[in-house]
């Protein structure tokens, strides 16, 4: 792949890397840069712009290109402003310059996850506009603080506004994860995040004596049972070809607190887990399993939830959904390859779903190595600009949908 000289570098590239310049990064993103970004973005673009602020500090920015219909429900574009913190010294380039080698890849925080998709969103709009088009349903793009962190300050708390109704999205997409090889990845579900504290308590006493009881002996039975259920739905992953990362359960153990000497048997322990549940796992039993894993270590062990997500939800992948069907069709006249999955991870579109509409994740980045969260986080220009031609495709079929049951 070659890339043009700085001075005739693409527009869309251009807007791209000023985006990634803005410092949204946790623990303390600059939100307000980014909202006067996209509200002088909205003043180009001739768009609407509405501020929401979902929490003090915490302003969802909605982008709007009215379509021709009003009755039909509209298109949601959504998008999350934050991005992960970064080890500095493990990058080859400032992580908030966006550089750009010599062959065209820009390396930034958030280059992947997901700068790259709020701007292609924009650019296809822009495009499709100077074009002079009008579709019949409704565009907006929404930019949303507080994802990387849950979107407790975010998505989750707009999904339940008057503004967040007041959209009528009939149909959502929201971020993916790149592909190396030729095809995209598309993800119609995701996995949910339980966060499990196990804390157990027992005899304290002279860490010189054989002690009974103790916090620690009957934490290392809760771990032992949930790590070798780890390596049983590993296992099962492994075994079987067909299956994907997000249809098995994974769990980690993250955590372990609790001790005060060497020579002081503590009396309490505790262990942090982060489970990821497949959506076809019935919850309710799961979590039984998970009370009686502690009931069997003995006395004392009880667990507690910091993330315990009950809703997933599965948008359909075939014909019956006209929006998947209007998706799918886009992609192959584009002769794209699709592998519609599970997302491993939780994203914004979990708190979409929940709320009754079908959304699909998506990040069009094939040939492209997953660096989400990593260091050198980077996208090729090539790839970047390809997903505003994928979007410039997309809008007009998923935005002239015919009039649906659910529209009325
Ligand atoms: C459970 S809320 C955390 C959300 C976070 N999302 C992106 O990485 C994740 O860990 O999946
Ligand atoms: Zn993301
Ligand atoms: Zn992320």
């Amino acid at each position: 792949m070659t890339s043009k000289g700085p001075e005739e570098e693409h527009p869309s590239v251009t807007l791209f890397r000023q985006y990634l310049r803005i410092r949204t990064v946790q623990p303390k993103p600059d939100y307000g840069a980014a909202v006067a970004f996209f509200e002088e973005t909205a003043r180009q673009l001739g768009l609407g712009c509405q501020k929401v602020e979902v929490a003090p500090g915490y302003v969802v920015t909605v982008l709007t290109w009215p379509g021709t219909n009003p009755t039909l429900s509209s298109i949601l574009l959504n998008s999350h402003t934050d991005v992960v913190p970064v080890f500095k010294e493990h990058w080859s380039h400032d992580p908030f310059e966006a550089f750009k080698d010599s062959e065209g890849y820009i390396y930034a925080r958030g280059a992947q996850d997901m700068k790259c998709v709020s701007i292609q969103y924009l650019e296809a709009v822009r495009r499709l506009k100077v074009e002079g088009h009008r579709f019949p349903r409704t565009i907006h793009m929404t930019f949303v603080p507080d994802e990387e962190v849950g979107g407790h300050q975010g998505m989750e708390l707009f999904v339940q506004r008057p503004e967040f109704h007041a959209l009528r999205a009939g149909f959502a997409l929201d971020e993916g994860i790149a592909n190396p090889t030729d095809a995209f990845t598309v993800f119609y579900s995701e996995r949910s995040p339980w966060w499990v504290r196990v804390t157990s308590t027992g005899r304290p006493g002279h860490a010189s004596r054989f002690m009974e009881d103790t916090a620690a002996e009957k934490l290392h039975k809760v771990v032992n049972s949930i790590l070798a259920f780890r390596e049983k739905e590993w296992q099962r992953l492994q075994s079987n070809p067909h299956l994907k990362e997000g249809s098995v359960t994974s769990v980690n153990l993250t955590k372990l607190e609790g001790g005060v000497a060497y020579n002081v048997i503590p009396a309490t322990m505790s262990a942090s887990f982060d489970f990821r549940v497949a959506p076809d796992v019935d919850f309710k039993a799961f979590e039984e399993q998970l009370q009686s894993w502690c009931q069997a270590a003995g006395e004392g062990v009880t667990l507690e939830f910091a993330q315990k997500w009950m809703h997933p939800q599965v948008t359909p992948t075939d014909d019956s959904n006209p929006w998947w069907a209007a998706f799918s069709r886009v992609c192959k006249d584009m002769n794209l390859t699709l592998e519609p999955e599970i997302m491993p991870a939780a994203t914004d579109n979990r708190y979409i779903r929940a709320v009754g509409v079908p959304a699909l994740g998506f990040s069009p980045m094939n040939r492209t190595p997953v660096l989400l969260h990593d260091h050198d986080e980077r996208l090729h220009e090539a790839v970047f600009l390809r997903g505003v031609d994928i979007y410039t495709r997309l809008l007009p079929a998923l935005a002239s949908v015919p009039a649906l049951p659910s529209d009325s």
